[in-house]
């Protein structure tokens, strides 16, 4: 139905009137004369700023400025009547353009709107009534804008909203495009362009630029280069560049970058006016059914900055380029009536727009899902080719959609919205800083000076560059157009002198040097910073892990506090009366300190300690009168650590050794513990025999017992002893038969032969099994008798009788240190300071043979038990020997 009521296109043709084109000379870069200006402190502040700039503003700021710009303007619905008037009001050079033909081929349009705005941001498109049958929805609503412009916005209010941030960016040094988008006939070239009257974005854009440059004084210091060229399509063969500045010719484009692209020096609004005035009449337009003067192909106006050299340094606040793209209008064949030529461009550009909206659309989803890698649609064509930095999120980039809002053009404005309204989601990949664009531009504008003839300084420049790649070698090339092109303005500042030869100054190695060094700097200084970040972010972890620990510590100390407390309340708890130890709780520490107390008693101080909780030790030394020494040991057979006693000086000193001589119960005694020693004197009276059978029986259970009972310390130390004096027991008794004058010196693990506590043994032993010495025995006895000179009171039968009342040792004793001492030899001699074990009592006053068999023993030292050839008999042949050796010795 539409194809019926669709006028047929009428012939249309394009008019250029640009001069013929010629191909330019190759220009020849001449080296720059910069003036010398005050270099710019240092950023101290900007690079160790603590604050990012993410933290100064405000997050959806920040993420709204990373995202791409896009605006919706309405065009108003044009009445047919209106068309001429509007059509010689908008354009700036009245091209020949079939105005007549396009008068009559505007159709009468609807005065209904099928897109509404609903506020800056959202618009909603309602189906119209002639297509509500076929559609499922009557209404879509869009948003998410960074501004809707309705159909009654101004091209200055436009521009405010729009532009002006662009701009203020640019002349802040970033990089900024805008491109318009829309239908034909939809307002782009309005907007871009506008007219005399009325003029559009690039021309408000360019008084800005000039206007605020102006009072400022900067132009000196700054330096602004427009360029302007167009992408057609020659009857739809291939695609093209034309530069549409005067003078302008045929470009070509190696990958990015157009080669021979004039970039012309503007100084003033007049004089950029006037290029953008000569650039769209000679831009190719046509007229269509769906606009009297239709643009056939896409124009890009470049406002470049080109910084000027101050002492080698680049002014942080210049360098960018502004790009604003008017792109021909997606066209439907349907709607234009397109034939033959017109229809080639018409498929052009709609494949153009294609490729543009491809390349945005798997921007997006390259950024939603990054496994999904970036298409490459930018090859498909030139503009996309161009545009390849923005079209990859490299640089900011505004889109302005043009929409008509009329029913007729429902279908293409809902086309646009939904093809370009996700494009609002895109995001800057990376966005080339301020300052690096600066230096970026110093470069190439440095490199274009030396690109007749590469000398080792152009060299040293291209090394230095930052992020080198071909595209940049490219920008390289179209820079040296772009100056040469700039050379011919008279009223460029930095003219180059075609003329002279190609040189390069020291000036300017010293200023690259310097620059190269202000680079440096601030990358240490960042990285620098990054560091002290990280560093603090550690420190700050580690003071706090430093306060837990002390936590810890305290927590700790206050535990051991309590412990230690508690501890003293249980040390407090323990009594302790004279003579004898009180153990409560069953706890006692064996390590105990003995005092003197004054009536001669020691104590024992014990420590007490948990874990010896089965312990009962009472040991009990009283000394009367220091004439009479009785000591009385009261262990349990529980008892592990009796080797640890010590004793002062004045007293008893019962050192580990000598304890273990004293009788022990345990071993030679069927005695319970936990009593005082009884003396039994049945047992004691109880004949013995010392036989050898018995006396092995009775060793082998005293080991056994000791086996069982000691530690292997307490073991080798008997067993030292048992080794010097093998088995003996001395035993003093006082006339006053208490038990706790007895003395008793005994080594339990060895072999007892006389005294009670040897009866008890082997009455348990032999059950009352009397011993008798055998004849020998009896002989050696007399013998020995009878070579003592001091033994007359010694009888035989004392010495064989073990159930003698006197031990005969212990009377021997006496009278040997009764003259020695000259002591009554009925009393022991005074109290030593240390009581010695039996084996010293012995040793002290028996002279040993040096082949005795204790040196023997010495290698048996450890060994828990003897050799029983050696034990059989030794313990009596030893005790003989000794008394032979002391009658010897006297
Ligand atoms: N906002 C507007 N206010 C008044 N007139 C407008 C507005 N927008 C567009 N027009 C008029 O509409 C007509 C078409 O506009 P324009 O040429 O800018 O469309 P276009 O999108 O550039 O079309 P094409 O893509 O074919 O070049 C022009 O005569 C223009 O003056």
């Amino acid at each position: 139905m539409e194809m019926n009521n669709t006028p047929p296109c009428p012939n249309t043709a394009t008019i250029r009137r640009n001069p013929p084109r010629r191909a330019r000379a190759t220009p020849l870069a001449t080296p720059q004369t910069f003036n010398l200006c005050e270099i710019p402190p240092f950023p101290n502040d900007d690079v160790l700023a603590e604050d990012t700039p993410q933290t100064l503003t405000s997050l959806p700021e920040a993420e709204a400025d990373h995202k791409i710009k896009v605006f919706l303007r309405i065009r108003p619905i044009i009445s047919p009547s209106q068309a001429p008037k509007a059509k010689a009001k908008s354009v700036w050079p009245q091209t020949k353009k079939n105005i007549t033909g396009g008068a009559k081929a505007l159709k009468k349009k609807s005065s209904n709107s099928c897109l509404t705005v609903n506020d800056s941001h959202s618009v909603t498109l309602s189906t119209p009534l002639d297509l509500q049958e076929s559609k499922r929805t009557k209404s879509e609503t869009y948003g998410g804008f960074s501004h809707v412009f309705n159909s009654d916005s101004s091209q200055v209010e436009v521009y405010e909203k729009m532009v002006k941030p662009i701009v203020e960016n640019f002349l802040d040094g970033k990089s900024e495009m805008l491109a318009a988008l829309g239908p034909s006939g939809s307002g782009k070239t309005h907007t871009v362009f506008g007219s005399p009257r009325d003029p559009g974005m690039v021309s408000l854009a360019l008084r800005h630029i000039f206007k605020g440059t102006q009072p400022h004084g900067s132009k000196a210091s700054r330096s602004f280069h427009m360029s302007v060229f167009e992408i057609y399509t020659e009857r739809g063969k291939s695609e093209k560049l034309l530069d549409l500045l005067r003078d302008g010719g045929e470009l070509s484009m190696q990958q990015s970058s157009v080669k021979g692209l004039q970039q012309v020096v503007i100084s003033n609004i007049e004089e950029a006016e006037s290029l953008i005035s000569q650039s769209v009449l000679k831009r190719a337009t046509a007229m269509t059914n769906t606009n009297s003067q239709s643009s056939r192909s896409q124009c890009i106006i470049n406002i470049r900055h080109i910084p000027k050299k101050c002492n080698g340094v680049v002014n942080p606040k210049s360098g960018a380029v502004l790009t604003i793209i008017d792109l021909a209008g997606a066209e439907r064949e349907k709607r234009t009536g397109n034939q033959g030529t017109r229809l080639l461009e018409s498929n052009f550009i709609n494949n153009t727009l294609m490729v543009f909206g491809l390349c945005l659309r798997s921007l997006l989803e390259h950024q939603k899902n990054p496994k999904k890698p970036l298409q490459k649609h930018f090859q498909n064509s030139l503009l996309t080719r161009y545009l390849r930095e923005y079209l990859e999120g490299k640089k900011r980039m505004s889109l302005i959609l043009t929409a008509k809002s009329a029913d007729d053009d429902y279908l293409d404005t809902s086309y646009l919205l939904r093809q370009a309204s996700p494009y609002m989601q895109i995001k800057y990949n990376e966005v080339e800083p301020t300052n690096m664009i600066s230096k970026k531009r110093h470069y190439q504008a440095s490199s274009a000076m030396d690109f007749a003839k590469p000398t080792p300084a152009s060299e040293h420049l291209k090394r230095m560059r930052f992020g080198s790649g071909e595209h940049t070698v490219q920008n390289d090339e179209k820079s040296v157009a772009e100056v040469n092109t700039s050379k011919k303005d008279a009223s460029a500042e930095c003219k180059l002198d075609t003329s002279s030869s190609v040189s390069f100054k020291p000036e300017c190695d010293s200023q690259t040097q310097s620059e190269r060094s202000h680079i440096i700097m601030r990358n240490f200084a960042k990285a620098l910073w990054s560091v002290l970040k990280q560093s603090n972010s550690k420190l700050k972890a580690a003071e706090m892990e430093i306060q837990s620990l002390k936590e810890s510590i305290r927590y700790e100390k206050e535990k051991y506090l309590v412990l230690k407390k508690e501890f003293s309340e249980f040390k407090a708890c323990c009594t302790w009366s004279e003579g004898e130890v009180k153990v409560k709780d069953g706890v006692v520490d064996p390590a105990l300190n003995m005092t003197n107390s004054d009536d001669n008693t020691l104590k024992f101080e014990p420590a007490v300690t948990a874990g010896h909780s089965d312990v009962a030790n009472a040991f009990e030394l009283h000394r009367e009168n220091s004439s009479i020494e009785n000591c009385q040991i009261i262990e349990s057979k529980d008892d592990q650590t009796n080797d640890d006693l010590t004793c002062d000086e004045a007293g008893f000193i019962p050192s580990p050794p000598q304890l273990l001589g004293i009788t022990r119960r345990d071993s030679c005694s069927s005695v319970e513990q936990d009593k005082e020693p009884d003396w039994d004197p049945e047992a004691s009276s109880k004949p013995s025999r010392l036989d050898q059978s018995d006396e092995e029986a009775t060793l082998d259970n005293s080991f056994a017992q000791l086996d069982s009972e000691k530690s292997d310390r307490k073991l080798q130390a008997s067993a030292s002893k048992s080794a010097h004096h093998n088995a003996l027991e001395v035993e003093v008794v006082n006339e006053i038969p208490n038990e706790s004058s007895k003395l008793r010196i005994n080594q339990p693990d060895e072999e007892p032969i006389h005294g009670a506590s040897c009866t008890q043994l082997d009455s348990g032993k032999s059950n009352g099994e009397v011993l008798t010495p055998t004849k020998s025995e009896v002989e050696t006895v007399n013998k020995i008798l009878s070579e003592l000179p001091v033994s007359s009171s010694i009888t035989k039968n004392e010495i064989l009788d073990p159930s003698s009342t006197k031990d005969v040792y212990s009377t021997k004793t006496c009278d040997v240190v009764g003259d020695s001492g000259g002591v009554s030899s009925c009393k022991p001699p005074k109290p030593k300071r240390t009581l010695m074990p039996s084996s010293s009592l012995l040793s002290r006053d028996f002279t040993f043979d040096p082949v005795d068999e204790t040196e023997k023993l010495k290698g048996n030292k450890g060994t828990r038990k003897l050799p029983a050839d050696y034990m059989k008999s030794k313990g009596s042949i030893t005790l003989l020997h000794m008394l032979k050796g002391k009658s010897n010795f006297a």
